[in-house]
């Protein structure tokens, strides 16, 4: 009898502490109640958030994508076990994002394009507004919306051998301003000059010479580098990063925050003007055929 109950004893041990070790395990990656075209998953020990954008086939920004990376990064900024964030691809070696969404801006109603500008500027005024370090781990192209999404984190870490830019000019359409500061916050005016004016599209290389983006290394190494990056700017004590963040970029979100209709008019304005519909139409079909 004795012996029955040690060892029924041994048995409730066990599985007590199978279930302790299993609530343990679980407990220190926590995957956010995600949409699958944005994937979150939370490392309970050290409080940094993995983003990964997840929308086929190249993560254009359109407003499934564009609202579900805003609530996320809303729902981020709130949770105080969120120490830091990494934002990168499903699509790594790929595309890192390929941009807003050109279907949107084409032959579309002023409603439809006023709908999606406001969904562009909650967008930036969320990301760019985000209180904790965030790092980018570029892990594939990065043109247009892609290049100023990573432009609004605070440290870029690229993939060797893909490009980046605002190369916007180049399917006659412009860049808003707020995209323009933020290349001008990363690489000064002059570069930024450069880059926009003539939509250059920079290899991995050339950004990091410029200062567009912060470190190029292979491709195992993008999201481990961004980690150790993240591990060292969460040493910053909260909320003096906050504090400091904040009032470096208020200057441009405040502009942008102080008149968003005036934007969205300036945006729907542009966009239904006959000729750069014309281009946008002959950008999307040149897309298409390069495939041919
Ligand atoms: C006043 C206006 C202000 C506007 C401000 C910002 C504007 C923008 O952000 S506009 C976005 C412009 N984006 C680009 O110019 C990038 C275009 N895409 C590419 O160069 C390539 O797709 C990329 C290098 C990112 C990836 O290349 P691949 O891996 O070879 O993929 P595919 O080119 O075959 O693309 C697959 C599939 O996706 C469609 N696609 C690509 N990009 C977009 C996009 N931005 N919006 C909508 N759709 C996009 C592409 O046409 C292919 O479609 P299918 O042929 O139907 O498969």
């Amino acid at each position: 009898i004795q012996a029955l109950q040690i060892s029924e004893n041994k048995i409730i041990k066990t599985k007590m502490l199978s279930r302790a070790c299993f609530r343990q395990f679980s407990a220190s990656i926590r995957r956010m109640s995600s949409t699958n075209i944005v994937e979150t998953n939370i490392d309970s020990g050290t409080g940094f958030a993995t983003v990964t954008l997840s929308q086929p086939p190249v993560n254009s920004l359109d407003k499934n994508l564009l609202t579900a990376i805003t609530d996320r990064f809303k729902k981020l900024s709130d949770d105080s076990s969120v120490t830091g964030a990494i934002l990168t691809s499903k699509f790594d070696g790929k595309v890192f994002s390929a941009g807003l969404n050109i279907v949107d801006m084409f032959q579309k109603s002023d409603d439809h394009l006023g709908e999606f500008w406001g969904m562009v500027q909650e967008w930036y005024l969320t990301i760019q507004g985000f209180p904790k370090p965030l790092v980018s781990a570029i892990n594939g192209h990065a043109p247009t919306g892609g290049c100023a999404m990573a432009l609004m984190s605070d440290y870029r870490v690229m993939v060797e051998g893909k490009t980046i830019g605002l190369n916007e000019t180049l399917l006659g359409i412009v860049a808003p301003f707020f995209f323009a500061d933020l290349m001008i916050a990363a690489v000064g005016r002059r570069h930024a000059e450069f880059a926009l004016n003539n939509g250059y599209l920079y290899t991995s290389d050339e950004a990091l010479k410029i200062g567009l983006v912060d470190e190029v290394v292979n491709l195992d190494q993008v999201v481990p580098t961004a980690l150790k990056i993240l591990t060292k700017m969460t040493k910053t004590p909260q909320p003096a990063y906050q504090v400091c963040k904040n009032f470096l970029r208020k200057e441009t979100m405040d502009t942008l925050r102080n008149d968003r209709a005036g934007d969205i008019a300036h945006f729907v304005g542009f966009v239904q003007q006959p000729n750069v519909q014309k281009a946008i139409g002959g950008y999307l079909q040149a897309l298409k055929q390069r495939k041919k």
